[in-house]
């Protein structure tokens, strides 16, 4: 049964604990997760909600929220969201990126305000809103406050998933994740595309910068840098035509260069790509591109993967979650925001990385949604708000 809408001051409730978690620096690289576990295991006390901090490494606590459900035989749902966000450029936000700034139009400012402090908040405030409508559920409901998405998950969601503990939950669906839409349609998210953190690096022989010659780290770093981006092109122009969507084209974007001297010439140069592989990209094809025409040998060129997801399963299967009948979790999804009087967009492929990942690996189905409509997409921006 729908509950009713909160009044003025539940509202001002809400967004007052939201501008709470805001202010929390848990900023890539030394996020305060101390500080955040105290005010998620607040919010748990606030809630009743059982919980429990697991140090899979130190420094690292993964929280774990569990609203036992009436039966408890039943595999249970994981609602999950990571603590940490990115760095930001004080200088260049109109209000300061820690403060939970609520402006005179009601938009919030903050790091995490969309990604993804905000959808750990509502799995929290739905929680109230069905506790006190007096809801109790079958299955039970578990919520994870992982630390380090953005840099990987690997000491946080990674160990959760891989872990006993996440065994004994009995995890049958996970929410993570996912985009705002511009439009009013909300974005359902059933797979993700792969991050490859490439950097290539560059030799050759320095020299007098008034000669004209061959094979100089600059030059040779330069040759691929203009294949890249012709390949770039070729991937972006796919987009803009519309034969193809953000999740199905190989992003590539340079992230860094590291190289020059003013003199003599430098004998070294290195370039760094953030890649995105797409669950159904032919993966061979673009690792022997890298090897043969990004970075090859017979260029005094190297490179080596800073990250490289493979976003296939054991088998070598695409890393998807089922959006047809097969999946009733994927329906009841669709339904529910249909309840609730949202529109939806068909499903996508997540253009960055999340967490889901780990437990799509498992052969869990993991949904992206991150309820946000008519809203700019303002993840790891300047000025990122949540409206
Ligand atoms: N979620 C972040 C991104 O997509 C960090 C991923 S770490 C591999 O950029
Ligand atoms: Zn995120
Ligand atoms: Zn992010």
């Amino acid at each position: 049964n729908p509950t009713p809408s909160p009044s003025q001051d539940e509202q001002s409730q809400i967004i007052s604990r939201f501008q709470q978690y805001l202010q929390i620096n848990t900023t890539q690289p030394s996020p305060d997760y101390q500080t955040s576990t105290q005010f998620i295991l607040s919010q748990a006390d606030s809630l009743s909600l059982e919980s429990r901090v697991i140090e899979f490494v130190k420094g690292k606590p993964v929280i774990l929220l569990k609203w036992p459900g009436s039966d408890p035989s039943l595999p249970s749902v994981l609602l999950n969201s990571h603590t940490d966000v990115v760095s930001f450029e004080h200088s260049k936000w109109i209000h300061p990126p820690l403060g939970g700034y609520v402006d005179q139009r009601g938009d919030i400012f903050g790091r995490g305000s969309q990604d993804m402090k905000c959808v750990g908040m509502q799995y929290l405030e739905a929680i109230r809103r069905l506790k006190d409508s007096g809801f109790r559920p079958k299955r039970s409901l578990y919520l994870s406050f992982v630390p380090d998405e953005e840099i990987g998950g690997n000491d946080g969601a990674k160990k959760l998933a891989y872990s006993d503990v996440f065994k004994d939950m009995n995890v049958e669906i996970v929410l993570d994740e996912g985009l705002p839409s511009l439009n009013e349609n909300y974005r359902l998210f059933y797979a993700e595309k792969a991050p490859w953190w490439l950097v290539i690096k560059s030799k050759g022989a320095p020299g007098h910068g008034a000669k004209l010659y061959d094979n100089s780290a600059m030059e040779n770093l330069f040759k691929s840098i203009e294949s890249i981006r012709r390949f770039r092109a070729s991937q972006f122009d796919l987009l803009k035509s519309g034969l193809k969507s953000e999740g199905e084209v190989i992003s590539v974007n340079m992230a860094f260069l590291k190289a020059g001297t003013p003199s003599p010439t430098p004998s070294e140069a290195e370039a760094g790509f953030d890649i995105r592989v797409p669950p159904t990209a032919d993966i061979e094809s673009l690792e022997k591109r890298i090897a043969e025409e990004w970075a090859p040998a017979s260029r005094n060129m190297t490179f080596e993967f800073k990250q490289k997801v493979i976003p296939h399963d054991d088998l070598g299967r695409p890393l998807v979650t089922a959006t047809d009948s097969s999946n009733s979790w994927w329906i009841l999804m669709e339904e529910a925001i249909k309840k609730a009087n949202g529109k939806i967009e068909k499903p996508e492929i997540f253009s960055g990385a999340t967490d889901a990942r780990y437990f799509r690996q498992l052969g869990l189905p993991a949904i992206g949604f991150s309820p946000m409509a008519n809203t700019p997409y303002l993840l790891h921006d300047h000025n990122e708000v949540h409206l």
